[in-house]
Formats: structure tokens, C-alpha cells, sequence
């Protein structure tokens, strides 16, 4: 059955997501051992514990000189290698000393010269003709990167390699990251079985269950599988109710036009607010949104009715689950991750909706293209598998050419 609410095109149902989405408040932080903060989201914004570099830090192997000096040959007076300081004394005009890559530079001198553009012979060394050197070249100045007490990422920022490097930097062994929300899973269908059970010819393994749960792990959310939940309204609204306690609630399967399909009118008898009850897309038209009202125990909670076939239920994820999940966990709010790619073959659009077509796509530097991998519709997990992005096809138009440039939902 359906519920009283409207079927949006796709660019007004995402701005619907998107826009409850940013009311969303940030969780509650706890503290975790720098490793374990992967993929999870910064409360707390990281300082640089000292100036980086902390000292004029050479970038080349070669000599360290004042480059005003280097008209005539300069004699070689010593070496200094990274983590070394110049304890040599005075260093007069006319002297170089030899530096690796990572030493500090000597205060006397200006530049470093790359090993490969000068001639040495013996302690003396002179520029390669046609080389020429300023000051302040193949230095980083002190602090020219962060300065000792500014901040190098902010509250939000999504944890992965290249910020666990900077906090390393920083002497962070531990961060304070946002808690992950509990996403509760919530399978509809009397065919469907548990993974340990033997099905029935006529019976369906609940993969949508599993595959939720992935993807909910990795959009920073912790996920929660509730036992399958029949297609009978009373042990539906029990399953319903018991998910409460999360901060939002996955149902896959039972919101098409199937007399079976109670999860909107289950949802609407607690008392739900939907935003939309479809969108103009293929796969996932039947796509519900909304949120169910505050009780004296709960709070008000966002919930996805996703359609159960299952690629219909991975590609809605993607383009709306996710990003309310991504803010959920803390991070700023984002859309899906799409990017361009040239199509290598002729495909049918639709007028009336959004194509959202199991493809692959070639991350080629120069020309990234795009081809579909067939499929036999919303339920071909095998095709779904076999693509690593979805092909979009806006509405309105009924061909689309190879050698058109279109947009990709990555995922
Ligand atoms: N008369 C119409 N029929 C259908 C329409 C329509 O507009 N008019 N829409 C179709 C579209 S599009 C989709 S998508 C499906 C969605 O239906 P439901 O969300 O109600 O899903 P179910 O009917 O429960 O199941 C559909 C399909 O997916 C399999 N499934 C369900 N849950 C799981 C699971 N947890 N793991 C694996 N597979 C699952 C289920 O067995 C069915 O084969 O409706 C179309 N019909
Ligand atoms: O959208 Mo249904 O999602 O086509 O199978």
C-alpha cells in the first residue's frame, strides 16, 4: 500500500535527503588509538604540535651554500645529514657543506645545489655550466607548511591515510572521533531465509541483509541485522519497534504495490512523516523516505524504506543512504561520488526516469570510459558484481551515444 507522499525525480529526492540530512546533529565522541580511527570522523580539530618542518629542511641531496657565493668555487667544509645539526662553527663566504635530503640548513647559507648540477674536484666545488641558483631554492622554510599551534584538520574530516599521517606527525597516538550510528537492518519478505538455513525451492537467501551491512560499516555507521521480519503487519511493527533504539532504520522489500507490501502502511500506523515514496529512477523507483515521530523513550528517527530487489537496494544506498549515514557519522554533509566517463556503446534512456545501469568503468587517466556489463534486471546480483559503478542516464533523453560523455556513479 502506499502511503500519502509524493514520487520525486531524482535531483529533488537527493535534495530531500541531503537537506534533512544537514539538521542531522553530530554524535558523541569517544577516544580511539590513532590505527583504529580509519574511515571514522574527527571530533576534535588536530593541531601541529610544533612548526613543520620544525627547521629550513633541505628537499635535495647537494651542498648547502649562500647563492650569492656561487659565482667563483666554494670550498667544502663538512656534512650534514637528516637529523644532524651544523655544530662546524663559523660558516665563511665561500664555503659549501655537503646536506642530505631532510637536514637542517645551516643558518649562514640561502640554497641548496642538487648533487647532479655541480663539478666537484677535491674539496671544491663549482656549478655545472648553464645551472643557476637563487636563494631559497630546494629549501622549505620552517613553519612554511603549519605553524606550532594551528590547525590542520578540522572537526569532520573524514580519517583515512593521508590523515593519519598528518596526526602521526603531530604525535597523535589517539584521536577523538565521533561514535558510529547504529544502523538497524531490517529485512521484509516471508521467502526469505537465514544464510545458515537450507532454503526451499521457492525460498530467497536474505543477501540484502549482508549487503547492508557492508556498505553501512563502510559509509562509518555500525550496523545492527534484525531478524527477518514476515510479511504480517503485528510481528512487522514488533521488528519495527525494536529497532528504536537506533539512530536510523534500513527496511529492504515490501514498499511496491504488492498486496503484501505493508511496510509503508506499518510505518504510517506509527505515526511516520514521508518525504517521498518513490523516485523517478531505475533500479529503486519504489524508494521510500521519511522518519517516524519522538516517543516518551526515543527520539524522532530517520528511516529508508529500499526496494528488496537487490540491486535496487545497493544503488539506492549509494545515492541516498549513504550520504545521510556520511553525516550522521560526523562528516560534513556530501552527495554520492559521481564522476565523467566516455560511453564505448549505444544504450537506451528513458524519458520518464533516471537509468542507474550496472557498468565498468575504466579509471584511465586520460580518457575514462565506461560500458555496461548486462544485466537481467534489479535482481542480478551475478551482474552487479561484475560492475564496479553504475552508469547514469538522466531522463528526457532515449539514446545516448558511444563516444558521449556521461556521468558515473562510483561506489
Ligand atoms: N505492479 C508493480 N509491481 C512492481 C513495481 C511496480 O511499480 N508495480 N515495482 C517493481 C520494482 S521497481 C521493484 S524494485 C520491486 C520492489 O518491491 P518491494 O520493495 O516491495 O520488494 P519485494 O516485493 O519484497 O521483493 C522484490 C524482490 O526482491 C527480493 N528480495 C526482497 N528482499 C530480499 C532480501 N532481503 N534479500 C534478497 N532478495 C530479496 C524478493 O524475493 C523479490 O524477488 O517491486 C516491483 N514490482
Ligand atoms: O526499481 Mo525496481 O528497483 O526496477 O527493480
Amino acid at each position: 500500500m502506499q502511503a500519502a507522499a509524493g514520487v520525486l525525480g531524482f535531483d529533488e529526492a537527493l535534495a530531500k535527503v541531503l537537506e534533512h540530512a544537514a539538521t542531522v546533529p553530530r554524535p558523541q565522541s569517544e577516544t580511539l588509538a590513532l590505527l583504529a580511527c580509519a574511515d571514522r570522523v574527527l571530533a576534535e580539530a588536530i593541531l601541529a604540535d610544533r612548526d613543520q618542518p620544525p627547521f629550513d629542511r633541505s628537499t635535495r641531496d647537494g651542498f648547502a651554500l649562500r647563492a650569492a657565493d656561487i659565482t667563483t668555487p666554494l670550498k667544502v667544509v663538512g656534512q650534514i645529514r637528516a637529523g644532524e645539526q651544523w655544530q662546524g662553527g663559523a660558516l665563511e663566504h665561500g664555503t659549501a657543506v655537503e646536506i642530505m635530503t631532510g637536514a637542517p640548513i645551516p643558518l649562514a647559507y640561502d640554497a641548496v645545489v642538487m648533487i647532479e648540477h655541480i663539478e666537484r674536484d677535491k674539496d671544491s666545488i663549482r656549478l655545472t655550466a648553464g645551472r643557476t641558483i637563487r636563494s631559497g631554492e630546494n629549501i622549505v622554510p620552517q613553519g612554511s607548511e603549519a605553524k606550532a599551534g594551528q590547525s590542520v584538520l578540522p572537526v569532520g574530516t573524514v580519517i583515512e591515510g593521508a590523515e593519519i599521517a598528518l596526526a602521526a606527525a603531530c604525535g597523535r597516538s589517539e584521536l577523538q572521533v565521533f561514535r558510529r550510528p547504529r544502523v538497524a537492518i531490517v529485512a521484509t519478505g516471508d521467502e526469505l531465509v537465514t544464510l545458515n538455513a537450507t532454503p526451499g525451492p521457492q525460498q530467497i537467501r536474505n543477501s540484502n541483509s549482508y549487503g547492508l551491512a557492508a556498505l553501512v560499516a563502510r559509509a562509518g555507521g555500525e550496523p545492527v541485522q534484525l531478524p527477518i521480519a514476515p510479511d504480517r503487519r503485528a510481528e512487522l511493527e514488533r521488528t519495527i519497534r525494536s529497532a528504536r533504539d537506533s539512530d536510523l532504520i534500513l527496511l529492504s522489500g515490501g514498499v511496491s504495490m504488492g498486496k503484501y507490501d505493508l511496510v509503508e502502511e506499518v510505518l504510517e500506523g506509527l505515526g511516520a512523516e514521508f518525504f517521498f515514496t518513490g523516485v523517478k529512477m531505475q533500479p529503486g523507483k519504489p524508494l521510500v523516505f521519511g522518519r517516524l515521530p519522538a516517543t516518551d523513550e526515543f527520539p524522532t528517527q530517520f528511516f529508508f524504506g529500499l526496494p528488496g530487489n537487490p540491486i535496487s537496494t545497493q544503488v539506492t544506498f549509494h545515492c541516498f543512504v549513504e550520504p545521510m549515514l556520511r553525516r550522521m557519522s560526523g562528516a560534513a554533509v556530501q552527495g554520492p561520488r559521481f564522476v565523467q566517463a566516455t560511453l564505448v556503446e549505444d544504450v537506451a534512456g528513458r524519458a520518464d526516469l533516471m537509468r542507474l545501469l550496472p557498468a565498468w568503468w575504466t579509471a584511465d587517466r586520460v580518457r575514462p570510459e565506461v560500458r555496461l556489463v548486462g544485466w537481467q534486471g534489479s535482481g542480478d546480483l551475478a551482474a552487479n558484481a561484475r560492475a564496479n559503478c553504475y552508469a547514469v542516464l538522466p531522463p528526457e533523453r532515449e539514446r545516448f551515444a558511444a563516444g558521449d560523455v556521461i556521468t558515473v556513479l562510483l561506489r
